[in-house]
């Protein structure tokens, strides 16, 4: 990943078209396969003339400009390469084509309690996973009480964070990804781990950040939170990028407003709908 010139400065005057936020400039992520693990079995699937390994392209000469201050939702199915282009653009995985422009500093969540330390405790992991995403240590003590008070783990804040639940660990996560100072965000589907109310705080917080002209990156499967927050919906289908545009009519492209879903799916997206309206 590369860095687009001159960060936004708050103190910068408001330029007329916004900056360019993010450039994904035909983008190819290829991956491997190894069949076999051991080398006992790299050696008879050899001798057996088997394949040991092969190659995967999970993304595929992908583009596409985010100005400054978007919002927009990552959708598709299962294994279309959404998370491996997140990584992508936070910086963690390089391309093996293509190239990726960032403007300013990244924040958010690829995966929950990434790393994260199982013997240290939430407040230790809180000024570790901090400082990983660029904050000072006077600055993540400045937040430290907010930090604490949106996870909300109560007691457990001094106990390792290998005895913590995956809910709590994901609090804890999305809670320090949240009050970092950034100019991008992403997450990767946030929404589908914590409770309810955890899930409603969160969804307030992606607004704020997104009212605060932040561009928002972000993987969901969820209809009704992508209509409210979300400026652009860009599909992946098999790693190519299968539609980029207009909200309703990319919910529309996925077809996620079919009557006809599954009880439960139906239930699920009217949960989703009513969480969307109660905030
Ligand atoms: N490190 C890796 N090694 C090999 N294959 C990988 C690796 N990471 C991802 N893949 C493969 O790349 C494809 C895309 O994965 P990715 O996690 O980006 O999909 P996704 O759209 O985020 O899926 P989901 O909705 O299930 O989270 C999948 O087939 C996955 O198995």
């Amino acid at each position: 990943m590369t860095t687009l010139d001159h960060p936004v400065s708050p103190a910068a005057p408001p330029p007329a078209e916004p900056l360019t936020s993010i450039v994904v400039d035909g983008v190819s992520k290829e991956f491997a396969l190894q069949y076999q693990r051991t080398l006992k079995k790299i050696a008879l699937a050899k001798l057996r003339k088997q394949k040991v390994k092969d190659t995967f392209l999970a993304l595929e000469d992908v583009s596409f400009k985010v100005p400054q201050g978007q919002s927009i939702a990552l959708m598709g199915l299962n294994g279309s390469g959404k998370s491996t282009l997140l990584k992508l653009i936070s910086g963690v995985m390089k391309p093996d084509a293509g190239q990726v422009l960032t403007r300013g500093r990244i924040s958010g969540l690829i995966a929950t309690g990434a790393g994260f330390h199982q013997q240290l405790t939430g407040r230790e992991n809180i000024f570790m996973n901090a400082a990983i995403l660029g904050m000072s240590k006077e600055e993540t003590e400045a937040k430290f009480d907010d930090i604490a008070a949106f996870a909300d783990v109560g007691r457990f804040m001094d106990t390792p964070v290998g005895n913590y639940s995956s809910g709590m660990f994901a609090r804890l996560g999305f809670s320090v990804a949240v009050h970092v100072d950034c100019d991008i965000f992403v997450a990767d589907e946030v929404l589908a781990v914590g409770d309810r109310p955890f899930k409603k705080k969160c969804m307030k917080r992606m607004e704020e950040i997104r009212e605060s002209g932040i561009t928002m990156f972000y993987v969901t499967h969820a209809a009704a939170s992508v209509r409210r927050m979300c400026d652009r919906v860009i599909v992946l289908e098999s790693g190519k990028v299968g539609y980029d545009g207009d909200v309703d009519e990319g919910i529309k492209y996925l077809h996620y407003d079919d009557s006809d879903d599954e009880p439960d799916v139906a239930d699920e997206d009217s949960a989703d709908e009513e969480l969307a309206s109660d905030i």
